[in-house]
């Protein structure tokens, strides 16, 4: 059956940001259907994080619209119990331990408090916080605020999730976790915006891919489309493609004789 608009999760079009002359994104439009892991993917400054404000409402676009599940992204009350994000630097207070933080995210969310205390002990003991769940957060090592962050971002069971780096810090058992979490969010239908400069994790879990490269989207596909794309000519990774394509759009963008 085609797809309509009504399958789509989140929907932007022609969307730009400056920052006085400064270009952060051009005509950027996206169409993700439910359920989609979409790996977002560009080299330092690309406009991966402007891009995600955008999506979350957090930025105003100097031009362009985006609904995430219908709804309009200005409209911040309706869209926030759709929408979970872990930014870069992710919200926490210190002073609070992550049992402390996450009961008053729950509380903020309006999540029945039984409900609340069964998901938190739940992702507590998936991501081997238990033991320091009640230790300050300024205690906490990078990793352990960043799995802290990651629950937080999920605890009210988002239909979208978008993700900034979400394995940064993370040692290989935690990034795992997190991969296998984002495996089984889409699973049950949720959909994961996932922005990361790591390609084995986009590998491993993106149904597509975008690569974003001086604020354009610069190919967009299956892992396998946007490998095929960039013409390696190699048995190639999505880290060869990923390199291929950004830099055939470097060479492009290079005054002459450069
Ligand atoms: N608040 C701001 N004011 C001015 N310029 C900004 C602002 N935020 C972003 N920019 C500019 O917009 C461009 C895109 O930045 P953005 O942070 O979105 O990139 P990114 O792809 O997330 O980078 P990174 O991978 O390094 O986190 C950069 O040139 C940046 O300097």
């Amino acid at each position: 059956m085609p797809s309509t608009d009504e399958d789509l999760a989140i929907q932007a079009t022609d969307l730009r940001k400056t920052y006085g002359s400064e270009v952060a994104l051009d005509s950027l439009s996206l169409a993700i259907q439910t359920g989609t892991v979409y790996g977002f993917l560009g080299p330092n400054g690309a406009g991966k994080t402007t891009t995600m404000r955008l999506l979350t409402g957090l930025t105003r676009p100097s031009d362009g619209t985006t609904r995430v599940c219908g709804v309009d992204v200005d409209d911040r009350r309706a869209l926030a119990p759709h929408v979970g994000y872990l930014p870069e630097t992710p919200p926490l207070y210190e002073e609070f331990s992550a049992r402390e933080q996450l009961e008053y995210v729950a509380d903020l969310r309006d999540i029945p408090q039984a409900a609340a205390h069964e998901r938190i002990e739940e992702y507590l003991t998936r991501f081997d916080l238990t033991e320091d769940a009640d230790k300050r957060i300024e205690a906490y090592s990078k990793g352990m605020q960043q799995k802290t962050a990651f629950i937080q971002s999920v605890l009210h069971e988002p239909d979208v999730l978008f993700l900034d780096e979400p394995t940064s810090g993370l040692d290989p058992r935690a990034a795992r976790t997190i991969r296998e979490s984002i495996t089984d969010f889409a699973d049950a239908g949720t959909t994961v915006f996932l922005s990361t400069h790591i390609l084995p994790v986009v590998e491993a879990v993106a149904d597509e891919v975008g690569v974003l490269f001086d604020g354009k989207l610069v190919a967009e596909g299956t892992p396998a489309e946007v490998q095929a794309r960039a013409e390696t000519g190699e048995s190639g990774s999505l880290e060869d493609a990923f390199l291929a394509v950004t830099s055939e759009h470097e060479t492009a963008a290079a005054p002459e004789g450069e």
